[in-house]
């Protein structure tokens, strides 16, 4: 393991709780990490802790398998040899941009010097800029200038704060995946924070959903989206709603299906889903249950018997987001190719086409209130 955060807790002067609490997360050697969570959740005292610009109050952290933090041991942020991008670029306006990706390196020999500032320019792929100054790049060149900077040191870890956040939309994505495949070539570590989930998909191998100092989930981008930990997890990423729902056997096996055993069965209001409960905890059958269902589980079908109204729409070029009501009120997401063009108001029939079906126990259920209250926070099935 390459970096390993362990119970780390950072509490500011003079605040009720913990900016960051009980955080434990660890990253592979090359491996590309991100954070998301609100606004105030931790992210960014986190990334200051590993970086040594902010001490923490309990836990460890790691790097290369040396104590950085804990047990009475503090490295200074200098001795760390950790690298940094943040959201505002920071480059030196007086200096060129071969100087500014110099400026780590005064230690080396001239000549070696520009060799690696070459071959940095080179990689982020802005070779022949060395000449020009900050303002006269775009945003997204002076952030590869800044990511340039930061690399050419050679870190043994690379942090980025909101890296692209003061970028616009289009820029953002292409960066970022410009980014990740730089970090790649180079087989650095780094650890990423962002408000982005996209961007945070679009970067990392490992994601953490934050909240109120708390690491929710630290998991694949895919294992996020489709198997949330949490009932915060699940909301928090990804166009999804949780639908109320009834849970109708919970072990016996359903008949007829070849490797059906075991699976439980949900009726809602859009229709009877089945899969595989992967909870060593089974809910009681009749239990209240909130099914997750993402927008690209709710297809568009005619034929359907289950009726839903269109009650905003979003145009995304190749499809529509639509916000669709039951008959009973209950609101669904739904991504329908955009050649589909229904009218806000106008009713539409619609099948739940699910490979993986996330329950949590009902909130409106005392039995909710229980299992919150003892070991199980989520129920998660799959097919
Ligand atoms: N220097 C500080 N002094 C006191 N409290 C602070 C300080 N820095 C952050 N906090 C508090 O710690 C908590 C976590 O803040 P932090 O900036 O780490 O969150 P964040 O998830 O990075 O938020 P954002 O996405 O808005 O940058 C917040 O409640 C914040 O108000």
């Amino acid at each position: 393991m390459f970096l390993e955060v362990e119970h780390l807790s950072i509490r500011y002067p003079r605040t009720p709780s913990a900016a960051v609490d009980d955080v434990s997360l660890r990253l592979q050697p090359g491996e590309l990490g991100a954070l998301i969570g609100p606004s105030g959740s931790g992210k960014t005292s986190l990334l200051r802790a590993v970086a040594g610009l902010e001490p923490a109050q309990a836990g460890r952290i790691r790097l290369a398998g040396a104590l950085l933090e804990g047990d009475g041991i503090r490295v200074a942020a200098e001795g760390r040899r950790i690298g940094m991008v943040f959201q505002d670029f920071a480059l030196f306006p007086h200096l060129d941009v071969a100087a500014n990706i110099g400026f780590g390196l005064r230690g080396m020999a001239r000549s070696q010097r520009e060799q690696v500032v070459t071959a940095m320019l080179e990689l982020v792929g802005l070779s022949g800029s060395g000449g020009k100054f900050p303002h006269q790049l775009s945003g997204g060149q002076q952030q590869r200038i800044a990511l340039a900077r930061a690399l050419a040191p050679q870190p043994r870890l690379l942090l980025l704060d909101e890296p692209f956040s003061s970028l616009d939309v289009e820029l953002r994505e292409r960066l970022a995946h410009d980014v990740r495949d730089i970090l790649k070539r180079t087989g650095t570590t780094a650890l990423m924070v962002t408000h982005d989930q996209m961007e945070a998909f679009a970067v990392a191998d490992v994601v953490g959903v934050m909240r109120q100092g708390r690491l929710e989930q630290w998991d694949s981008p895919y294992a996020l989206y489709h198997r949330p930990a949490t009932r915060f997890a699940a909301d928090f990423i990804g166009h999804g709603v949780l639908l109320q729902g009834t849970l109708m056997q919970t072990s016996a096996p359903a008949s007829g299906r070849d490797g059906s055993e075991g699976e439980i069965e949900v009726q809602t209001a859009a229709g009877l889903l089945r899969g595989m409960p992967l909870h060593d905890q089974p809910l009681p059958a009749n239990a209240q249950v909130d099914v997750l269902l993402r927008a690209d589980d709710v297809m568009h079908d005619d034929a359907s018997p289950f009726k839903a109204r269109v009650v905003r729409k979003s145009f995304r070029g190749a499809e529509f987001l639509y916000t669709l009501a039951l008959e009973n009120g209950q609101q669904l997401l739904s991504l329908v190719p955009s050649h589909h063009d229904h009218a806000v108001g106008e009713w539409i029939g619609i099948r739940l086409d699910v490979t993986h079906l996330v329950t949590f126990p009902s909130m409106e259920s005392s039995l909710a209130a229980a299992l919150e209250a003892g070991t199980a926070s989520a129920g998660v099935l799959t097919r």
